[in-house]
């Protein structure tokens, strides 16, 4: 069975008990949904039957075992029919991009069978993921309303459900010591569905990175002497810990691998050679998140160049260095900021003519400039404060309007986590009267307000705080013009061109600017405290 091309998923049952007959249903819908009868295949073996298996006989659970072109790649125990799901869809997904030629077959790490009373799942599921994680889910009813959790003891299962399906949780990945960023991901639970949704159409996961930077000795401890425990279920067995990481952050080992640096183009080389830069970032693999130009004053230069301050062309260099704009760039890749430094090479082209002839340090050199044209940051720690000095983030509120479907909802939430956004508040609400007119003060004496409130009370709108360097007008381009036809004609790719219906219905909404984003935000999320910073 093991020499089936794509996926094998193997039922490891008892000989007591037999296939569990729910995952034999899962496994049915999933061959109709996913159709893909050339690649997916359901097995079954009694675990007493196959040597191999031999580890996991007298298992009081199933075990699932998940054979990719041969090689058991990964296992999940216990019937957890979502995700089971899941991680079928997930691997089923990888195979069509690799059919398809749009990713490279991942270098799997074949799984040993050890005894399972060993506690050998988690460490099985752990194998890439050396830093300790925890989950916390916070809870639909305090994140819309900062309300105690009715049912805490010992729930009915039913009300519990009922409870964590009512509207939208925060799930964060969270480590002691955390240098990475582990992401955070807003779940919107369908209300009518009271079983957990199982595809991933309900997982839209957001680029909100969440580094808690707080020592803590368990988070559960931690959260009860906050007095907010009964707001956030924690879970910090690992084995547990890795299912869920595996349900909702599926790319997690890769995302927690990228690396954020600052580089900077100095004004000679911005100027003559920009695209050539451009072109070596591309092919390298970095992703450009934020750019901007920036005319360095006098005191900025010196600040940065300050290990040169002793040389005698200190002086040529400040001159340099302020003398027209230089370009700073926030560059994305694995292993990103070790990847940058080695590129560009040492900070001064006399140490690069030594030891790195490669380096771009020697290969965008010009005569009258000691200095490497091209800057990196020297730490993760360094990167993150240079990259909050140059891109200070700002806030803007944001919110979708009721007309928009679940569907357009989640791509709205992609568009926000691909332009780079953190949403670090949200909210669904079905907006009062009083509430909308904290948001559009400026119109509330216009005669259409009276057609804004009627479709604002059509149903719950998503309120958001969103931050990013320039987040105003960034969501603002996003959006469109507020026209849904001017939008097509004009910029056809934003929201409003997208999921505009009319003027009313346009969709979204954003502040016109940082004065406005700051009161509207005041006004809606009490609790927060903005901190648009102006500019550099
Ligand atoms: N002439 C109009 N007729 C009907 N509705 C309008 C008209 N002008 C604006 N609106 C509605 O009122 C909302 C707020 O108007 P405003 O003038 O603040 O537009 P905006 O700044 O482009 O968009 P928004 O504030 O929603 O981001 C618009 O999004 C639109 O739905």
């Amino acid at each position: 069975m093991l020499q089936n091309k794509g996926l094998t998923v193997i039922d490891v049952y008892q000989a007591w008990c037999g296939p569990c007959k729910a995952m034999q249903t899962l496994f049915r819908k999933l061959k109709t949904e996913l159709n893909e009868d050339e690649i997916l295949h359901f097995v079954v073996a009694e675990a007493n039957s196959i040597a191999t298996l031999q580890p996991f006989r007298d298992n009081c659970e199933p075990i699932f075992l998940f054979s990719v072109n041969g090689k058991i790649v990964t296992k999940i125990e216990g019937a957890n029919a979502p995700l089971v799901n899941q991680k079928i869809i997930n691997l089923i997904n990888e195979e069509r991009k690799i059919a398809a030629g749009e990713m490279v077959r991942p270098q799997y790490h074949e799984i040993t069978f050890v005894d399972s009373d060993t506690e050998d799942a988690g460490e099985a599921f752990n194998e890439n993921v050396d830093q300790l994680y925890s989950i916390a889910i916070i809870k639909p009813e305090a994140v819309i309303t900062g309300k105690t959790i009715k049912i805490k003891e010992k729930p009915d299962f039913e009300d519990f459900v009922t409870l964590m399906t009512t509207g939208i949780s925060y799930i964060l990945v969270v480590s002691q010591d955390n240098k990475q960023e582990p992401p955070c991901e807003e779940t919107v639970s369908n209300p009518e569905n009271k079983e957990p949704k199982e595809t991933s159409e309900d997982q839209h996961e957001m680029a909100t990175p969440t580094v808690m930077r707080k020592k803590w000795d368990s988070l559960q401890e931690y959260l009860e002497r906050q007095n907010i425990s009964q707001f956030c279920d924690v879970e910090e067995n690992t084995t547990n810990v890795n299912k869920f990481i595996d349900i909702f952050f599926p790319d997690f080992k890769s995302i927690s691998k990228l690396e954020k640096t600052l580089a900077l183009l100095r004004p000679d080389l911005f100027q003559e050679k920009k695209e050539d830069v451009f072109n070596i970032i591309q092919d390298e693999g970095f992703k450009i998140l934020m750019q901007r130009e920036i005319v360095l004053s006098e005191e900025e230069a010196k600040t940065l160049c300050k290990e040169y301050e002793n040389e005698d062309y200190f002086g040529n260099l400040i001159e340099n260095m302020t003398s027209g704009p230089s370009l700073a760039l926030v560059l994305l890749r694995e292993n990103g900021l070790q990847h940058w430094k080695e590129l560009i090479g040492p900070s001064t082209v006399e140490e690069a003519k030594e030891r790195l002839l490669e380096s771009l340090c020697i290969q965008f050199a010009t005569k009258s400039f000691p200095i490497n044209q091209l800057y990196g940051s020297d730490s993760l720690e360094a990167a993150e404060m240079e990259i909050q000095y140059f891109f200070p983030p700002q806030n803007t509120l944001a919110l979708i309007k009721p007309h928009a479907t679940h569907e357009q909802r989640e791509e709205i939430f992609s568009i926000i986590k691909e332009a780079g956004f953190d949403i670090t508040q949200m909210k669904e609400i079905l907006l009062t009267k009083e509430q909308a007119d904290k948001i559009y003060f400026k119109i509330t004496n216009k005669d259409f307000y009276k057609d804004v409130l009627e479709i604002l009370s059509e149903g719950p709108s998503v309120v958001m705080i969103l931050t990013k360097w320039n987040a105003v007008s960034e969501w603002r381009r996003l959006m469109g013009p507020t026209d849904p036809e001017e939008a097509k004609l004009l910029s056809p790719d934003s929201i409003r061109a997208k999921f505009g219906i009319t003027v009313l219905k346009n969709c979204v909404h954003g502040s016109s600017n940082i004065q406005e984003a700051m009161e509207t935000i005041n006004r809606i999320f009490e609790e927060f405290v903005p901190e648009n910073s102006e500019e550099h």
